[in-house]
């Protein structure tokens, strides 16, 4: 029996029911136009790929360095590495296994290990060498020191034995970059930064690594030693750079970048502290230079050619918060868009002084980061800018997740903000004019295309965000605008007319309410309550083997929940959180639980996961508008969207593969700003019903 638990009861007429019987549906009534302010996607019927588990379990990543230490470590631009957007998990890359772990929230532990070990890495267990001498490198003092990373230290060392050079391999001054073997990097073996340096040495704009190996307790790196950092010179110059100085900048790093992406890598933390000039008062002390590849990772794959799969894990973050794309804050795996992404920070940042998200300070700094990064259009952010800023920086968040950056147009974009007396210039741009050599040639196959749609832009938008499932003719019926005096007649008469509830949701505080003849179920109880979520009624029915199979909460926290008999489930567990809990579900998803249902009241998620839910593997798409390239690109992977739950802020989809392997459902989804009634109508004409709904942030 519905249990109906609503405190305050008003009666008002409503405009609730509608129902279809597809067969029934008029012809003239077919195709009823929609409003202006819909937005459709559909997937018409691809076969499904067959399972593939490392969708569902992390996947090996290239990267690695143990990096969790970050979060509990920030320094003065909050770099931090494992929270994520999504919720206050850390992450930790197990070089082992060559996978991202995740560790629990177990913060005091962790910082106390952390500390232990810095105390190990510079205490009197092992002192640091006096002297280096690496294979067949000349020996080197360790003089002072240069700097000093979450990972290494970084020292002078000054030629004793060996060598006449003055550069290069023999040189008299030499980085040497020090991790010790019980360092968080080291775990396993030398640190991830070698492998990375074993493949990109002599890269244009990198420095180069002379020699590497073990010495005693300390893995070292010698290399070219190179001047200060752009920060630096911006610190030192009153913190703000020359719009000549900057464009030089950007077309140099741009070329830099363009010449590591070409050997199929990402950088992964594009920032200012990572570019130094060369050594002052050397030939290349206006030359610039990208140093730390610790974060750096294929986006093409070694054996194939191919680009990584795009995937997204919305707790797994790397990089430096400040400079972070929006991509990585959601973390969604890594490519040549974010270096570019950050580097329109860097730029914006050398040459402004300041970006309008710092100074955002607590456990979920990075949300906070990311929401005024997604809030912040480019207009806004390079109001005092010359054009040029604006342009790399709307041409780079438009980019789509595996296209190749336009290095030449955007080196162009600074053309004339750059001193055409070479030697008058502040930094070096040969890279930049080795692209400009190509661009004469290439410039006759530019801007041939269509004007590109902005993916980023477009102003933020509360709407309904409907789901539809291609599916065998049936009966279904919608209510909205239900307020809680009214659900149980409306429950009520759906049971009569043999109608179980498949879907809920809420907007402004009354329920939607979709009710079809196909939902398999045998019998239904629901509750409205006061409460996000109710244990004790959940648990009580969970005793008498009903499962949870919709819920739904309203913004002034009450909850509908419905559970049901007829559904597969054989175990069910849910979770209410103030961010979204990707950790948890992840957690579950390796226990054998899958989502089956989604909701939020105000901005606190509730999650329910079900075991024996049909589905052969499950990922998820969150962010602060509506995802559409990761919706296709799973869409296209063979997986469809089963849940989805929005708050004011972010918009999160639950995509599922069915175990049913032939199974080829053809999916749309709509955004409206009303209730999608003449829609809907017009879907199930086609024979398209609802499968899930929720209302929320989406972008008009
Ligand atoms: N080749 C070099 N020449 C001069 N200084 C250098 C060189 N390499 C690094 N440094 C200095 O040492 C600092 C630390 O180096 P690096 O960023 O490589 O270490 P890390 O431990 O990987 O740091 P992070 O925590 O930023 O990842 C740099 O910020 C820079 O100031």
């Amino acid at each position: 029996m519905p249990d109906l638990r609503s405190g305050v009861r008003r009666s008002k007429r409503i405009n609730d029911i509608q129902e279809n019987a597809a067969a029934l549906v008029p012809a003239t009534r077919r195709g009823a136009g929609r409003g202006d302010d819909s937005k459709a996607q559909a997937i018409k019927s691809p076969s499904p790929k067959p399972y593939n588990p490392a969708f569902f379990y992390p996947r090996p990543r290239p990267a690695g360095r143990g990096r969790g230490a970050r979060a509990m470590n920030q320094d003065k631009n909050g770099k931090l590495f494992g929270t994520g957007v999504g919720g206050r998990g850390r992450v930790g890359l197990d070089l082992a296994a060559r996978e991202v772990v995740t560790i629990p929230d177990e913060v005091v532990a962790e910082k106390g290990a952390e500390k232990l070990a810095a105390v190990e890495e510079e205490g009197s267990a092992s002192p640091l060498p006096e002297k280096v001498q690496i294979s067949n490198s000349p020996m080197y003092k360790l003089d002072r020191k240069l700097g000093k990373g979450g990972f290494g230290q970084v020292y002078v060392g000054r030629r004793v034995t060996g060598g006449t050079g003055r550069t290069g391999p023999d040189a008299f001054e030499v980085a040497l970059k020090l991790e010790h073997r019980n360092g968080k990097g080291c775990s396993y073996g030398p640190p991830y930064e070698w492998q990375v340096y074993s493949t990109l040495n002599g890269c244009y704009g990198l420095p180069l690594v002379h020699y590497k190996g073990r010495q005693g307790d300390y893995y070292i790196l010698v290399m070219d030693m190179l001047g200060p950092s752009l920060w630096d010179v911006w610190n030192s110059n009153s913190q703000m750079l020359s719009e000549e100085m900057v464009s030089c900048i950007a077309v140099e790093a741009i070329s830099i970048l363009e010449q590591l992406h070409l050997r199929g890598f990402v950088h992964g933390d594009v920032k200012p502290e990572n570019f130094l000039l060369g050594l002052p008062g050397s030939p290349n002390e206006k030359k610039l230079y990208l140093i730390d590849l610790g974060l750096a990772s294929r986006w093409r794959e070694a054996s194939s050619g191919h680009h990584v799969d795009y995937d997204q894990k919305p707790d797994v973050f790397r990089g430096t918060v400040r400079y972070a794309s929006v991509h990585a804050h959601l973390g969604r795996t890594g490519s040549r868009r974010d270096d570019l992404e950050s580097l329109a920070y860097t730029l914006i940042f050398l040459l402004r002084g300041k970006l309008p998200w710092q100074g955002f300070i607590g456990e979920n700094k990075g949300f906070l980061v990311c929401k005024k990064k997604m809030a912040t259009s480019p207009e806004m952010l390079c109001c005092l800018c010359p054009p040029p800023f604006q342009q790399f920086l709307e041409m780079v968040t438009n980019m789509r997740f595996d296209e190749e950056p336009n290095y030449i147009k955007l080196i162009s974009l600074f053309d004339n903000s750059i001193g055409s007396i070479a030697s008058l210039r502040p930094i070096r741009i040969d890279g930049a004019l080795k692209v400009g050599q190509k661009r004469a040639r290439l410039s006759e196959q530019e801007d041939g295309g269509q004007p590109k749609k902005k993916v980023r832009l477009g102003s933020p938008a509360m709407q309904w965000i409907s789901v539809y499932n291609s599916r065998a003719s049936m009966k279904q019926r919608y209510h909205y605008n239900v307020m809680d005096s009214r659900l149980h007649q409306h429950v009520e008469k759906g049971r009569e007319d043999g109608l179980y509830i498949s879907c809920v949701a809420s907007s402004t505080n009354l329920w939607a309410i979709i009710m079809d003849a196909g939902t398999g179920f045998t019998s239904q109880v629901y509750e409205l309550s006061t409460i996000f979520l109710h244990k004790e009624w959940i648990m009580e029915q969970w005793d008498k083997n009903f499962y949870i199979t919709s819920v739904a909460g309203a913004s002034n926290g009450n909850a509908l929940v419905v559970m049901s008999k007829g559904t597969p489930y054989n175990q069910q567990s849910y979770k209410v959180s103030d961010v979204f809990p990707f950790k948890w579900i992840n957690k579950k998803w390796k226990e054998g639980f899958f989502v089956t249902s989604m909701t939020t009241a105000g901005s606190r998620w509730g999650i329910v996961m079900s075991r024996n839910a049909g589905f052969s593997n499950q990922v998820v798409e969150l962010d602060f508008l509506y995802p559409s390239e990761g919706i296709h690109r799973r869409w296209e992977s063979g997986y469809r969207i089963t849940s989805t739950a929005a708050t004011a802020d972010q918009a999160a989809f639950i995509l599922s593969t069915s175990k049913r392997r032939t199974q080829d459902v053809t999916q749309e989804t709509l955004r409206t700003s009303a209730f999608p009634c003449t829609h809907v109508k017009d879907k199930w004409s086609k024979n398209l019903y609802i499968a899930s709904i929720c209302y929320g942030r989406t972008v008009s």
